[in-house]
């Protein structure tokens, strides 16, 4: 039997991974793909924005991340869609991972070859990775994740051109060719790539990787574990191997949940404050809300100072409206937050 094709997809928070595998999936016509999405933090605002636009498998691994805590979930969750695919249980043409955007792809990658179960019966296809041009360089310099992802792709999309100007962008490029001189880059708008650009890139070229990361193939299995991440899990645990490199707590997420109604008002008034003051150090925040008046679910979401809202599906008839909102960042002042969300409730 062949192997069923396997595509990582990478890239910081909130670089628009969701976004395009959303295009991917509306668009791979006649395709079946099945989705592994890992999201950092209790909530799976991902899962939600997924399935009410496709009807593919999305199989959620929620409560750490995949390059770490939950590793060994990802092999049996592997594992497991090849078993039920042999059964004629599951029918799907190959798998996508979406990693959290702190993910280090190393460990992701080595499940492909690491683990003889997963090696029989799938082909890491390759490591795709989106680039966030506004946020890019800020990333690139602080996070340790950022550059490793952009070191491992194979293929790079770069996202938001539109929000920098081409100056900017083309200096972008310059510096990403110099991290890692092997992956093509194209730029990506809302996640509008031609597929070909995404699958069968047959990327995955061992010997490339161990150029940029000599412990690649040494890292697996209970001992002698040290990628380099650096981030914590306040779902999650942390990760109870060894590490070679300091552990930095600072990355936090949590979880913001009303049962009643919110006011867009309100709302507008104290997030637009806050992420005045606190922006640079929210990552990542979104949502799904139940907003007061209206019947469908509002899709909101933010990366640093820039948020936005989009109009959701319909709340399904006796499906419980409740908002729910995840944020992550750097030593947030989670009460402020807490107590200020409690304060838009309508
Ligand atoms: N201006 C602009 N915004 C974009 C583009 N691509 C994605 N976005 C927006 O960026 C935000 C984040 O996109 P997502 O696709 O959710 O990002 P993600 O990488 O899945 O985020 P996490 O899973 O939280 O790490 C959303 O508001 C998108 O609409 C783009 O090309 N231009």
């Amino acid at each position: 039997m062949s192997l069923i094709p396997a595509t990582i997809l990478t890239g910081f928070l909130g670089a628009g991974k969701t976004t395009l595998l959303k295009r991917i999936l509306t668009e791979a016509h006649g395709q079946k793909i099945a989705v592994i999405e890992n999201e950092f933090g209790e909530e799976n605002i991902d899962t939600d924005i997924l399935i009410s636009d496709t009807n593919e498998q999305v199989i959620q691994m929620s409560n750490g991340c995949v390059c770490c805590t939950i590793r060994e979930d990802l092999r049996t969750t592997l594992a497991d869609l090849a078993a039920r695919r042999r059964k004629g249980e599951l029918s799907f043409d190959r798998v996508v991972i979406e990693t959290t955007g702190l993910a280090d792809p190393g460990p992701v990658a080595q499940t492909f070859f690491m683990d003889d179960e997963v090696a029989e019966s799938f082909l890491l296809d390759s490591i795709l990775t989106l680039v966030d041009a506004k946020h890019a360089n800020e990333q690139l310099d602080t996070r340790q994740e950022a550059r490793r992802q952009v070191g491992f792709a194979d293929q790079i999309f770069i996202s938001k051109t539109d929000l920098v100007e081409p100056a900017a962008v083309e200096a972008l490029k310059h510096r990403l060719k110099h991290m890692n001189p092997r992956a093509p880059h194209h730029q990506v708008h809302f996640g509008e790539v031609p597929i070909a650009s995404v699958f069968d890139l047959k990327g995955f070229n061992l010997n490339a990787k161990l150029d940029i990361d000599p412990d690649f193939l040494n890292e697996g299995g209970s001992h002698g574990h040290d990628h380099h991440h650096d981030h914590d899990h306040e779902h999650g645990e942390h990760c109870d191997h060894p590490h070679h490199h300091h552990h930095d707590d600072d990355v936090k997420s949590f979880v913001f949940r009303a049962d009643k109604p919110l006011s867009p008002a309100k709302l507008e008034d104290f997030l637009g404050a806050i992420v005045q003051v606190y922006g640079p150090k929210m990552l990542r925040y979104k949502g799904v809300l139940h907003i007061k008046g209206s019947d469908r679910k509002v899709i909101f979401q933010g990366v640093h100072q820039l948020m936005g809202s989009d109009l959701g599906p319909k709340w399904a008839p006796g499906e419980a409206k409740v908002s729910k909102m995840v944020f992550i960042g750097i030593d947030l002042p989670r009460e402020i937050l807490l107590q200020g969300l409690e304060g838009c409730i309508a």
